[in-house]
């Protein structure tokens, strides 16, 4: 599969995809999970999965992200030091151990993506410690660098992220997730459940750290407009199966299959 034509890609790009799944199995039931699943991400990509609910999109996301054992198939990471890893070949405390440092996961509730027993600054900060920063005045610098960047008043850094509103919960996740500049970013529907003007918010803020920083990024959504501004790629799933996978702009401006069109047009004709 070709590299994405972007130039964050390109100025990260190595030979080799950060992902290589392939023959992935999870089913529940018949079509009901994840089956003969195979795709490549590339560094500085980021792979939108849409599909309609049921279609199997978190069985994926939590199967890629170490957190579900698949049945059957394999998924090759390319760890930090450029060796690839299979997932399930390693402990389950080195999968944890991923998650907590080259990984970030954006869950769709910011509730099971924080600490909402610490402070906005010590959930940032916490994730840094996690990967050995110690230093009061940096972790508490790097606390305000990113709170400015997800738009964060500073004045707000000791409070509790529960008296924060959705938006800002869900921008805090975010800078938790992102302040260990992670290698790969898994994003469950980031911005499900949010009213629409404060979810045109996030994605622009979204679509630029996404940018800025290279990231690559695996983004499950039912929402195409979501989809269309964060992806490169896309691939649509149905009953667990991937049906049709390309360029984001052709698989919504053009798509082949025949499950892909009906998704399409239900999203565009009221
Ligand atoms: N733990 C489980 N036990 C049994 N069946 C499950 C389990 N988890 C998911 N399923 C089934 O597997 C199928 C895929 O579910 P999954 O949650 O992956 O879909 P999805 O595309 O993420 O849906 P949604 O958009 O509603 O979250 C569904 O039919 C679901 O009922």
């Amino acid at each position: 599969m070709n590299q994405p034509a972007h130039a964050h890609a390109i100025e990260t790009a190595v030979d080799q995809p950060l992902l290589n799944v392939s023959g992935l199995r999870k089913l529940y039931a018949p079509g009901k999970g994840v089956d003969g699943v195979d795709f490549e991400l590339w560094p500085g990509e980021v792979l939108g999965i849409v599909g309609e609910s049921g279609s199997g999109k978190t069985t994926l996301l939590q199967t890629l992200s170490g957190l579900l054992p698949p049945d059957s198939g394999e998924i090759r990471y390319l760890g930090e030091h450029g060796k690839p890893l299979a997932l399930y070949e390693l402990s389950e405390s080195h999968r944890r151990q991923l998650l907590r440092t080259e990984w970030g996961v954006v869950h769709q509730n910011p509730r099971d993506g924080l600490r909402m027993s610490v402070s906005a600054g010590a959930n940032i900060g916490e994730r840094l410690m996690a990967v050995g920063e110690r230093h009061y005045g940096r972790l508490r610098q790097a606390g305000e660098n990113w709170l400015d960047a997800v738009e964060i008043d500073l004045g707000r850094m000791d409070d509790l992220p529960r008296t924060f509103s959705g938006g800002m919960q869900q921008r805090l996740q975010i800078a938790r997730n992102l302040v260990t500049r992670p290698r790969l970013v898994f994003m469950d529907e980031p911005t499900g459940g949010l009213d629409v003007s404060v979810q045109a918010r996030l994605l622009d803020l979204l679509r630029n750290l996404v940018m800025d920083l290279g990231l690559s990024v695996i983004l499950v959504t039912h929402d195409l407009a979501v989809a269309r501004l964060l992806s490169h790629r896309l691939m649509v799933m149905k009953g667990g199966r991937i049906v049709e996978q390309g360029l984001t702009d052709q698989v919504l401006d053009d798509p082949q299959h025949p499950y892909s069109q009906l998704l399409v047009s239900s999203v565009l004709t009221p």
